[in-house]
């Protein structure tokens, strides 16, 4: 710790620290700490030399997104984004062989419109956060990750995924009756495209790890246990850029995609509430919770 703050207090006296942003937040990342953070269902360990955070996800059986789980996933981002030592974060589970089974669909059943309203509002703010973060993202998938699991890894700006095959990528809303709304669809077709996202979302096609990476849903394959310390690497390299003009170019890329849903934030609650309350909608559901419990018998 001294010989660090030696080194911090020589690069000050010779100005390197002010000559841009981002020397200055990597100077403030040779002053602080390791940080430790858990809640419930998520552990995040900053490392205060680096300014790389992990955010292990750890809700079993299967990381599904609860409200509780997109409460507590959202207020520690928050969290991290206000720590101006910490410039990138990867996100990973802790459970074997699933990433996060995508939005809790118990949240989506049988529940009051109210409670719809407030699940749907809390999808929206986790999506909004992670797709607008100033902090570099990086998803290491070291499991299957359907559907809201997809598109969790979708907002990052780089996914290394676990070269298994028995995991899978992709939106399959539609095998489940349900249909993806139009900010999931906007964040495939901003990652492969328009043709091939028209076939994936109708299709509800879950990838392999091979196909992710042909179609471009993945950006490289990594054996299962070397996923994160790829992530790590990854992660190095684009912290090398200064944050400033990388983060800048990120806000121009997504500030479209991220302005329709704020313009249209409120009438994609209602859509959602009107949707998911209807009968048949109620019923697929149902009868999709029944089938992945019988699924194990
Ligand atoms: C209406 C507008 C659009 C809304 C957009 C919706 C987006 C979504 O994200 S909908 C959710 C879609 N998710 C899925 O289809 C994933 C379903 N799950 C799976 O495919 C598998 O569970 C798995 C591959 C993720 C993991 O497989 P495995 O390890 O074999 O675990 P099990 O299948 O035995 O599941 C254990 C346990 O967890 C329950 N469960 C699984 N997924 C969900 C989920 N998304 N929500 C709630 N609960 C889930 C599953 O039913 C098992 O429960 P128990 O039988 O009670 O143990």
């Amino acid at each position: 710790m001294a010989a660090l703050l030696k080194r911090s207090a020589s690069l000050l006296r010779a100005g390197a620290l002010q000559k841009h942003g981002v020397l200055t937040k990597q100077a403030l990342c040779l002053f602080s700490t390791n940080m430790r953070m858990f809640t419930n269902k998520i552990s995040v360990e900053m490392d205060g030399t680096t300014g790389v955070a992990v955010l292990t996800m750890k809700s079993p059986p299967v990381n599904s997104l609860s409200l509780d789980f997109l409460t507590e996933f959202t207020i520690s981002l928050e969290k991290l984004e206000m720590d101006k030592a910490c410039r990138g974060v990867i996100l990973t589970s802790a459970l074997p062989r699933v990433f996060s089974a995508g939005l809790d669909i118990t949240e989506m059943c049988g529940k009051s419109a109210e409670h719809y309203a407030a699940f749907w509002r809390a999808v929206q703010e986790f999506w909004l956060k992670l797709y607008t973060s100033n902090m570099v993202t990086v998803a290491a998938i070291n499991g299957s990750c359907p559907a809201g699991g997809c598109l969790m890894a979708l907002v990052c700006d780089y996914r290394v995924m676990a070269d298994d095959p028995k995991f899978s990528i992709g939106l399959n809303e539609t095998k489940l009756g349900i249909v993806a709304p139009f900010w999931f669809k906007d964040t495939m077709t901003n990652t492969i495209g328009n043709r091939e996202t028209e076939k994936a979302l109708q299709l509800g096609y879950m990838y392999s790890p091979a196909d992710a990476l042909k179609v471009g849903l993945v950006d490289q394959l990594a054996s299962a246990d070397k996923v994160e310390t790829v992530a790590s690497t990854v992660m190095s390299e684009w912290l090398a850029i200064p944050d400033h003009a990388r983060h800048l170019t990120k806000s121009m890329m997504r500030k479209p995609t991220r302005d329709r849903l704020v313009t249209h934030r409120d009438a994609d609650i209602t859509s959602f509430v009107n949707f998911v309350t209807k009968d048949s909608i109620q019923k697929s559901l149902q009868m999709y919770l029944e089938s992945l419990k019988q699924r194990k018998r």
